[in-house]
């Protein structure tokens, strides 16, 4: 057993001394001149380099270079870097990140979107392992961890470019592929060196695959940081990944915006971190070349202004975000059908990930528009470019803005944004001020406007399959995510619903179960002004269907509102087809469930073509209801008065009718009698009967006819 321990701890001190040599050579190959370059522009690397931590007192020599080639870093990530032809120079976040984090130091690196920072945890990785001689025995060396699985996946591309030369061992580690692929990492992930992964897959790793080890771990990496450690849907995940680390180790954290709250980081245990934010004192938070505008829309226009923004610039790369996956789909659907020629795509969370990546390399290969969640807001580089950032729905903060208007003018690239702001979140704009963004108005060419609304409708109607629970669910986790949103910009209460609705295509708005309390509440006070309105106003809403539709158009729907209505109009479509008061009383109880979200008369028509009209009647003024609806109740109780004395008079009609019938009956009876004739004959009484309630034959008619 001695023996054996002896010759353990030979071989342990025989490897250590092959690895100060192997550190050395190492040294000795990165220092080598490169053909064509002034030997005397490298600066000499300090002596403990070989340790994987350079002496910190003397960074200050690197900290004047500009280009890669000054880096002290090895000639094979020079070699990687010179070949791709694009990374020569360096960015400002990596001119100031790289010579700590070479270092071996924490840093926090805070700069603009599209500004390089992958780069600039991406080779010291590849540093620190490379001086250290790591090799797949040696197993996790590395980790970063990216919030969705596109960035993580551009980061791995990332260094793989930068690593082409090196011999280290790399895994993606992202959710979404089938089963037997995580068994296959669950058989490698030891021998992997750099781990590139997304929490939840980190962690199932951590938890599930046998003798998984990163007590060794030496660099860890935290991308698009603030959205990892405040984001409760990371946070959790977070904590349990951290823990698992060993404290020993460098910390790397970037973002274009930083963390809320620094007392998030403190989990992290940095050691004396660099923070360092080269745009801080930039006059603008996002990139130079980047042209801000917004426009103020009502939220019933704002697809109407969307399908008019896209037919003008059919030739631009455009990124549409939207608040939810239910909204991405319906929109690019219904658009789909509007227009099959253009490329439309969507991107959410649950697509399957083969086409998340494949709509993602599409996407950046040909002028196209693609919808899209916050999925594509964060750390996303289309290889060409986007021409257009689009944001339909106002995003939940000033952050999601800097990021989703990121994806554009990257690195020295121009971009173009527009915001789509509804008149009651102009609060915003104060918000995006005050982060000093540049941001101005611009009128939307009313002439120019085409309507999409009556054209969704009618596609609603032909595939009411595919659209119409689309549009609902659209218009449902619309609402909802308007909830979770800033409550000092966002109200849910004051949006026009029933006009949205209509917007995109449906005939009536649906029921939304979460909004009925807020509605209930506010519907609360205004019976507090006028107590006796509001109980009326729902059974009354039910009654006004059995009165004839030009009755109801009391003027509550002026024509000055009509006139502010760009969708065009149709008198005529006002009136409903004509309904008995029996089926409308059986369905009494649905009615008044469906209508009591919405204000008395705000019911939406559509004309022959399925053009939205406005809603036939408004009650602009709650405190106007009453008298409306005395109104309302006199013209009622005429019509019941006129049907009443109508069915006196039929009545007295049939029993005339009946009385002859009975006569002649009688009369053929005594004719028949008198000849001895004993065969029956069908009874003409049921002649009459020619048809049920629902529409169906008589069958016993149709026997005798036989
Ligand atoms: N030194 C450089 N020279 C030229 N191009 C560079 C350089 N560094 C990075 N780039 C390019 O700039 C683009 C943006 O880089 P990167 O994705 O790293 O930005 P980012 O700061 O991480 O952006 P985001 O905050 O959106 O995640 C990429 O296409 C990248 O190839």
């Amino acid at each position: 057993m001695r023996k054996l321990k002896s010759t353990k701890s030979r071989i342990q001190s025989q490897h250590s001394e092959l690895h100060e040599i192997e550190l050395l050579k190492s040294w000795i190959e990165s220092q080598q001149p490169e053909r064509g370059s002034n030997p005397m522009s490298l600066p000499a690397l300090p002596s403990d380099a070989r340790a994987g931590r350079l002496d910190s007192t003397r960074f200050s020599r690197y900290a004047g270079a500009t280009r890669f080639d000054q880096l002290p870093i090895s000639k094979k990530t020079k070699d990687a870097l010179r070949q791709c032809n694009k990374y020569v120079q360096m960015s400002d976040i990596q001119r100031a990140c790289l010579p700590h984090a070479l270092c071996g130091r924490d840093v926090r690196g805070a700069a603009k979107t599209g500004s390089g920072k992958t780069l600039a945890f991406v080779i010291p990785i590849v540093e620190k392992l490379y001086r250290g001689r790591w090799c797949p025995q040696d197993g996790v060396g590395s980790i970063v961890i990216s919030p969705t699985r596109e960035i993580a996946s551009q980061t791995f591309d990332v260094l793989r470019l930068v690593g082409r030369h090196h011999s280290f061992s790399a895994a993606l580690l992202i959710g979404g592929r089938r089963g037997k692929d995580v068994q296959v990492e669950k058989e490698l992930v030891n021998e992997c060196n750099i781990l590139v992964c997304t929490p939840g897959r980190l962690l199932q790793h951590m938890d599930e695959t046998p003798h998984f080890d990163c007590s060794q771990l030496q660099v860890f990496v935290l991308d698009e940081v603030d959205s990892m450690l405040s984001d409760p849907s990371f946070k959790q995940t977070m904590n349990a990944i951290i823990s698992q680390l060993p404290k020993q180790r460098q910390t790397l954290l970037f973002s274009a915006t930083h963390p809320k709250d620094v007392k998030d980081l403190a989990v992290l245990c940095l050691k004396d971190p660099e923070f360092l934010s080269v745009h801080e004192k930039s006059v603008t938070a996002t990139p130079n070349k980047l042209r801000q505008t917004f426009v103020i829309v009502p939220l019933h226009q704002k697809l109407d202004m969307l399908w008019s923004f896209i037919k003008r610039n059919l030739k631009s790369r455009i990124l549409v975000f939207l608040s939810t996956r239910k909204q991405v789909q319906f929109v690019c659907e219904a658009f789909k059908m509007l227009s099959p020629t253009i490329t439309w795509m969507a991107l959410y969370g649950k697509l399957d990930q083969r086409r998340r990546m494949a709509t993602v390399s599409e996407f950046s290969n040909q002028p196209s528009v693609l919808f899209s969640t916050d999925v594509a807001s964060r750390g996303l580089d289309f290889n060409q470019g986007v021409d257009w950032v689009v944001q339909v729905d106002c995003p939940g903060d000033v952050a999601s803005y800097i990021h989703r208007v990121g994806r554009t003018a990257r690195f020295d690239s121009v971009g173009k944004s527009l915001l789509f702001l509804m008149p009651s979140e102009e609060k915003m704009l104060e918000k995006l001020q005050a982060a000093n963004i540049p941001i101005r108005e611009i009128k939307p060419n009313k002439n120019v406007g085409q309507s999409v609304s009556g054209k969704l409708a009618n596609f609603i109607v032909q595939y009411p399959g595919l659209l119409h629970a689309r549009a609902q669910s659209a218009l449902k986790t619309y609402l909802k995510s308007v909830t979770k949103k800033d409550k000092e910009i966002f109200d849910v209460t004051k949006l026009p619903i029933d006009e949205f609705s209509a917007s995109i295509g449906l005939a009536s708005t649906p029921r939304i179960r979460f909004l009925s309390n807020k509605i209930k509440s506010s519907s609360k006070k205004a019976s507090e002004l006028s107590p006796v309105v509001e109980p009326e106003l729902l059974d009354k809403d039910h009654e006004l269907e059995l009165l004839p539709k030009e009755e109801l158009d009391l003027g509550a729907s002026s024509d000055e509102e009509r006139d502010k209505d760009p969708r065009p109009t149709n008198d005529t479509a006002h009136i409903s087809p004509p309904c008995t008061a029996s089926t409308r009383v059986s369905k009494k109880k649905k009615k008044l469930k469906i209508n009591i979200h919405r204000p008395v008369g705000t019911r939406v028509v559509f004309d022959e073509e399925g053009n939205t009209l406005p809603p036939l009647a408004r009650l602009a003024d709650i405190s106007n209801a009453s008298g409306l609806l005395d109104q309302i109740q006199d013209k009622k109780n005429e019509y019941y008065k006129k049907l009443r004395e109508g069915l006196k008079k039929v009545d007295k009609d049939d029993k005339v009718v009946d009385g002859h019938r009975r006569r002649e009956k009688r009369l053929k009876d005594k004719i028949r009698s008198q000849r001895g004739d004993t065969d029956e004959e069908p009874e003409e009484e049921e002649e009459e009967d020619v048809s049920d309630s629902e529409g169906e034959p008589n069958k016993r008619l149709l026997l005798s006819n036989c």
